[in-house]
């Protein structure tokens, strides 16, 4: 039984659905007991992003070397850099008994799936393309070409919400914010419900 790890909690969309902001609004409520496992990545630091707050910046022959030293529960190579999930700071926090919020794109999510079939996965779904592409541009932190990369790998990834536990749509932030933490909420309760089953089980097998 599992009751006194935390849970994995995925985060995922396309970019510029409003991962970031939707995962701000719910770090800045002081009732949210999650740990963020902060990711890394080879892209260029952006103005204003402060490394170790915002990503770890790395190289990358670093990156790879650590893919070899098989440090990430997951990676991508997502637009032409790599992003991944230190595996440390994830299982060390999660056998403390804190739940740990990833914030990652679709493939990375995939990974996660298989190493961690009882991770509860969120898929942050914008309300329709044209509004992706506006918060895109609205930014205002990558080319007209990149924006161009992100809509097309949006397109691809929209398509895989189906495989997701729970899709929220992204019309308003402090209503995703909202539902994310019920669904959280109703995450935490499930399990308490199956594991009270299994221990009573298993009492009456041992009786
Ligand atoms: N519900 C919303 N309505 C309108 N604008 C929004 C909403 N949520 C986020 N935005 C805006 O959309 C833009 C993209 O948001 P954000 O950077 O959080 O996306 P993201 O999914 O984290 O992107 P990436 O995956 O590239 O990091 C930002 O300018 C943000 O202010
Ligand atoms: N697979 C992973 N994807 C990640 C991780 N950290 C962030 N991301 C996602 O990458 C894209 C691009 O991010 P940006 O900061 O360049 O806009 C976006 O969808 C992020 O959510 C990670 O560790 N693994």
């Amino acid at each position: 039984m599992t009751s006194d790890k935390g849970l994995l909690i995925v985060l995922s969309g396309p970019s510029g659905v409003g991962k970031g902001t939707v995962r701000k609004e719910i770090f800045d409520d002081p009732a949210t007991t999650f740990e963020y496992s902060i990711s890394m990545t080879t892209r260029d630091r952006r103005e204003g992003e402060v490394d170790g707050v915002d990503y770890f910046f790395k190289s990358k022959e670093e990156f790879e070397r650590l893919i070899e030293e098989d440090k990430f529960i997951e990676h991508a190579n997502y637009v032409g850099n790599y992003y991944g999930t230190p595996v440390d700071y994830v299982v060390e926090t999660m056998e403390k008994g804190y739940d740990v919020f990833l914030e990652i794109e679709v493939e990375g999510a995939k990974q996660v799936r298989e190493k961690f079939p009882e991770a509860l996965f969120i898929f942050l779904a914008p309300p329709n393309l044209t509004q992706l592409e506006e918060r895109l541009v609205g930014r205002g932190t990558d080319s007209p070409e990149v924006i161009k990369k992100r809509i097309s790998e949006a397109k691809r990834e929209l398509k895989l919400m189906n495989l997701y536990d729970y899709v929220v749509i992204n019309d308003d932030v402090r209503a995703a914010k909202n539902r994310v933490q019920c669904i959280v909420e109703a995450s935490h309760m499930k399990r308490a419900r199956v594991e009270s089953k299994l221990r009573k089980t298993l009492l009456e097998v041992n009786n």
